[in-house]
């Protein structure tokens, strides 16, 4: 059939193959959640999930090389020609002690029966090999609206899987969806219940929120719902200025961006920043960046107003080149990339700043890059020189002075009072070093 327009042509091809042989075999099979949306949506399709009648061990037998996922659920992974589809038997649930998981799934026959445990009508549509579709709570008519609405009982479904509040949030975000009255009335009564969420899950639907098109409508929504404030490391958005929101959907889709900016918005600092960022099970390379980020923030914002205080109009320029080159060997490159491309954007009512420390940040912003383009050299390593050259030239023993000299070089370069040549290294480096004995 493959009448898919937005799937990998091949993945569809093997997904039919799956829901053939199913069917071949007595079974009945659908495409269900995400693909079925998604492809609704004219959006790319990125994995295929598949509900059928068939028992775990039935799909088992009738797929070698299949893996027993989460048979306790019915889910089974099935391999066809290098693509993987999670086969899943029609199911309902119950026992939702811990607003997580269910503790008791049951296997029934009626497709309807599994649509009817999903979390929205949107996700709750099922496609069959043909192309026909079943939708018995309306979900295309909610997609063509925009609307994300619960299927049955908001309070119930939430209930069932707290997360489930933050995946609505995400969804309205990333489609530009509302959300149906007496679904945010839902949220509203069991928000409370996200406090039994692992951050890891609670993390995974802020980075899907803000690396979409509209991160600037979750956020708002999740200040207006607080749902934050309940989740396992709590944050108050509610200092958040609403007016530069909408800066957010002007970065680049990329959560390390959006992050980057919210953390300023918030007021975060480059020294509480891992902590935070830890409690929201952040990765070691997030929290470098976002730290490493902030401080070059913080260290811009004290040159802007030590420079404007110390020095005359005619030699502001100079220092501030100076001090920005200086700056990115500390912070590092990315994160010149990254205090970039969010100072671009921001307006002058974000800082609280004079208006001569203000003009000298836009000659900063203008030619951040220019500056750090000439810079030429980043690092220790592509000095012309290297400290083994230096110990063995001079004869001297390592100690700090080794580091000392090899750091003061690499400032002299960058700033432009040497060229990044071996004699010229070598003698500016004797000379200071006979200067301090
Ligand atoms: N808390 C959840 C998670 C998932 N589902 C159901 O399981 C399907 C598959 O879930 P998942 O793959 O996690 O999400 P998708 O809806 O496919 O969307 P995305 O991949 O964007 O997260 C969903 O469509 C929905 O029908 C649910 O009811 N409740």
């Amino acid at each position: 059939m493959n009448n898919w327009k937005h799937v990998d042509p091949a993945m569809a091809i093997q997904g039919e193959e799956v829901l053939r042989r199913l069917s071949d075999h007595g079974h009945q099979a659908f495409f269900v959640g995400g693909c079925v949306r998604d492809e609704m949506m004219k959006r790319p399709v990125m994995d295929m999930d598949i509900t059928t009648s068939a028992k775990p061990e039935e799909v088992m037998a009738l797929f070698e090389g299949s893996i027993p996922t989460g048979l306790q659920h019915g889910t089974v992974t099935v391999r066809m020609n290098g693509y993987h589809f999670e086969v899943t038997t029609f199911r309902t649930e119950s026992g939702y002690e811990d607003f997580r998981r269910p503790s008791e799934v049951h296997f029934v026959d009626q497709v309807e029966e599994d649509l009817k445990r999903r979390d929205f009508t949107m996700n709750a549509i099922a496609r069959d090999y043909a192309g026909h579709i079943i939708d018995p709570f309306n979900g295309v008519t909610d997609i063509a609206r925009g609307i994300v609405r619960s299927v049955g009982l908001a309070e119930e479904r939430f209930r069932e899987d707290a997360l489930r509040m933050l995946r609505g949030v995400r969804f309205a975000s990333i489609f530009n969806f509302d959300i149906d009255s007496l679904t945010w009335d839902g949220l509203l009564a069991e928000r409370d219940k996200l406090s039994h969420i692992a951050m890891e899950r609670v993390r995974n639907e802020m980075d899907k929120l803000l690396s979409g098109p509209y991160p600037a409508r979750g956020i708002g929504l999740l200040m207006d719902s607080e749902l934050l404030h309940y989740i396992k490391a709590p944050v108050d958005l509610s200092r958040l200025d609403r007016s530069v929101l909408s800066l957010l959907d002007k970065l680049p889709q990329t959560t390390e961006y959006r992050l980057g900016l919210l953390l300023l918005l918030l007021g975060a600092n480059s020294a509480d920043a891992d902590h935070k960022l830890r409690a929201w099970t952040y990765s070691g390379k997030v929290k470098d960046r976002m730290t490493r980020f902030l401080g070059l923030h913080e260290e811009v914002m004290n040159h802007l107003s030590k420079i404007t205080k110390d020095h005359k109009q005619g030699l502001r320029s100079r220092h501030l080149r100076e001090e920005w080159k200086l700056s990115l060997l500390k912070h590092g490159v990315p994160a010149s990339e990254d205090w970039h491309v969010i100072h671009r954007l921001l307006p002058q009512s974000f800082y609280e700043m004079s208006g001569e420390e203000y003009l000298l940040l836009k000659e900063l912003v203008e030619h951040a890059e220019e500056w750090r383009n000439e810079m030429g050299v980043y690092s220790l390593k592509e000095l012309e020189l290297s400290g083994s050259d230096l110990l063995r030239v001079t004869g001297r023993k390592g100690g700090p002075w080794l580091g000392e000299t090899m750091n003061w070089l690499l400032r002299q370069v960058v700033t432009g009072q040497l060229v990044n040549k071996h004699d010229i290294l070598l003698d500016a480096a004797k000379k200071v070093i006979s200067d301090e004995k």
